[in-house]
């Protein structure tokens, strides 16, 4: 587990003193993946480099499986990066080193010997899915392909924590879907604790468990991603969920509007019409629809309502897991 204590970071520039983190707390539980997400300047990626140990903070800790890396010097400080594999920003790959060569970097570094060092260089390239391009030059690869490299040299040394900063920045959706399945097998075949930051929401709805939501140099929002988007006030159900906006014009002919977040129901489409049978009501879908966060699926509904037993059907489809928030119904009505 990665623990982020109260980490405070600041840079003087000629421009006078940046706090890029401002007491930034974070949890990480092993084998997860929590992706950081924030507007640019937010602090996101100092908080990656301070992670990574490629900066040091003012103050705060940073513990992994209980150990405080920020107290740490010398030897200790070297084995404690070690733990932690990083995937940087933009083209990181050597252009006069193979992927195979790329990958197995680390390994030389570390002292690995030849035959230990093509075995794991091999399992890497398996696990990324790039067997067939051990030979090729990054000049040779896609962008998504030398993305998936840069993972896999990350993975090299087995780490315990991978770090990506912006892995699918500058990638088309497709290539960008590649990469976030390296990086979900990752975690599903390794068991790594994955932190990724990015500004593209499609990261945290295809593979990340948690989310943290950090502006300012503070974190404004933190929780599972499937927790998040059940609470209507949150950010994260603000950019992950299906838009209400259409049939505005609606709400003031019902008797009851409600907004109507199912998570993780196989028949999300069947709770609704199963409502308007029991109770006799009238009940159109105003807005919303469906949508997959990962593998579970989530709508999000804006529903109208017309007949006596209105409220009644809403408490049912609450009692059946939904969450349910009613909606002022505007000038023409009353608020429900
Ligand atoms: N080495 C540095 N020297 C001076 N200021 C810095 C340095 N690194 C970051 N900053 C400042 O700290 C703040 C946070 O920057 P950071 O790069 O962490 O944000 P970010 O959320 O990753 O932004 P982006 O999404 O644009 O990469 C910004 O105001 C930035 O200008």
């Amino acid at each position: 587990m990665i623990t982020v204590d109260n980490l405070v970071k600041s840079f003087s520039s000629r421009a006078g003193s940046v706090r890029a983190l401002n007491g930034v707390s974070l949890e990480v539980q092993a084998g997860s993946v929590c992706g950081v997400v924030g507007p640019s300047g937010a602090g996101k990626s100092t908080l990656a480099r301070c992670i990574a140990l490629l900066e040091r903070p003012d103050s705060g800790a940073i513990r992994v499986d209980g150990t405080d890396l920020v107290s740490l010097d010398g030897s200790r400080l070297r084995a404690a990066r070690r733990q932690i594999g990083v995937v940087p920003q933009g083209d990181s790959l050597l252009r006069q080193r193979t992927a195979a060569g790329n990958i197995a970097l680390p390994l030389e570094s570390a002292g690995v010997d030849g035959p230990v060092r093509r075995k794991r260089v091999g399992e890497l390239l398996d696990l990324v899915g790039l067997t067939d391009k051990a030979a090729s030059y990054p000049d040779q690869l896609s962008g998504g392909q030398r993305q998936r490299v840069a993972v896999a040299r990350a993975l090299a040394a087995n780490p315990a924590v991978l770090l990506a900063d912006e892995p699918t920045s500058a990638l088309d959706p497709e290539t960008t879907g590649s990469v976030l399945t390296v990086l979900d097998r990752a975690r599903a075949e390794l068991g790594v604790t994955v932190l990724v930051v990015t500004h593209d929401m499609a990261v945290v709805r295809r593979i990340c468990d948690d989310v943290a939501v950090l502006e300012d140099g503070k974190v404004v929002e933190h929780g599972k991603v499937l927790d998040l988007v059940s609470d209507a006030d949150s950010r994260t159900a603000a950019t992950l969920l299906p838009g209400l906006d259409q049939g505005e014009g609606l709400i003031g002919t019902h008797d009851r509007v409600a907004d109507v977040v199912l998570v993780g129901f196989a028949a999300v489409g069947a709770l609704l019409p199963e409502a308007s049978n029991r109770f006799g009501v009238e009940l159109a879908v105003l807005g919303g629809g469906l949508t997959r966060l990962g593998e579970t699926p989530v709508a999000r509904f804006r529903v109208g309502i017309n007949g006596e037993r209105a409220d009644s059907a809403l408490e049912w489809i609450s009692e059946a897991g939904a969450v349910v928030r009613r909606t002022p119904k505007g000038p023409q009505g009353v608020a429900a």
